[in-house]
């Protein structure tokens, strides 16, 4: 912790939550990218480093528009994140207060054991733990939670039409998932973010392990992760 700064700020806040996230598996071989609006300040990791070892100072502060506010003033070369454009994007386009992009294994085995557009999630407890964006009113865990699934692109800025399709088709979502590779999810605050990515993280670790006992329906008549076989 950098003790010129509060111990809530994305100074102090980003590079803890990339060590979690890097033990957790999120963030392995430079994979994943962290961002947390402050004020009118985003703050986001820098691009092919390891995301664990990121310090204070590492970190690149631009406006949702794009524009530098500060720049990392150390001799290790430091590049923008490649999620950086996509981050502002959905800054742009659901004013969140934090937006996390992670490479969690549990998500892309989901999309990769669908052909389909979205995974859906039913009868399971911590569903309750999930807001609806558009109302910020929390699911039942009866709810048909429904999350988008888009192609890959070469590019990650490549993945901006995909990202405002879904988050446009899919109001109520705070995640996408992205086929072969991860997911964007955000929240109000960065705390919301960090619970939006662990409920969605067990979520499809159940799902995953009930498809992989050759279990086709459950309680409820829910287990689909989009209708394909
Ligand atoms: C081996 S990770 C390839 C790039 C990527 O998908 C990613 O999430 C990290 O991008 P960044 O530019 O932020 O390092
Ligand atoms: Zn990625």
């Amino acid at each position: 912790m950098n003790p010129d700064f509060p111990s809530d700020h994305p100074r102090n806040i980003i590079p803890e939550l990339c060590r979690l996230y890097y033990s957790q598996g999120w963030m392995p071989g430079s994979g994943g990218s962290l961002s947390i609006k402050y004020g009118q300040e985003v703050y986001i990791t820098p691009s092919g480093v390891q995301k664990e070892r990121i310090q204070p100072e590492d970190l690149f502060v631009q406006t949702v528009d794009g524009e530098d506010i500060s720049v990392p003033q150390t001799t290790k070369g430091l590049r923008k994140s490649q999620c950086s454009p996509v981050f502002l994007n959905i800054y742009r386009l659901k004013a969140p207060g934090a937006v996390f992009h992670l490479h969690s294994k549990s998500a892309v085995l989901a999309t990769l054991l669908t052909k389909e557009n979205t995974v859906h999630l039913s009868n399971l407890q911590m569903i309750k733990g999930i807001r609806k964006w558009s109302t910020g009113g929390y699911h039942k865990f009866t709810d048909d939670v429904v999350i988008p699934v888009i192609d890959n692109t070469h590019t990650e800025d490549g993945l901006i039409d995909g990202m405002v399709k879904a988050m446009n088709d899919y109001p109520d979502t705070c995640i996408v998932l992205v086929r072969g590779h991860g997911i964007y999810a955000w929240g109000q605050t960065w705390e919301q973010a960090k619970l939006v990515c662990e409920s969605y993280d067990y979520l499809f670790d159940v799902m995953l392990q009930v498809q992989a006992a050759g279990v086709r329906e459950v309680h409820g008549g829910v287990l689909d992760s989009g209708g394909s076989t």
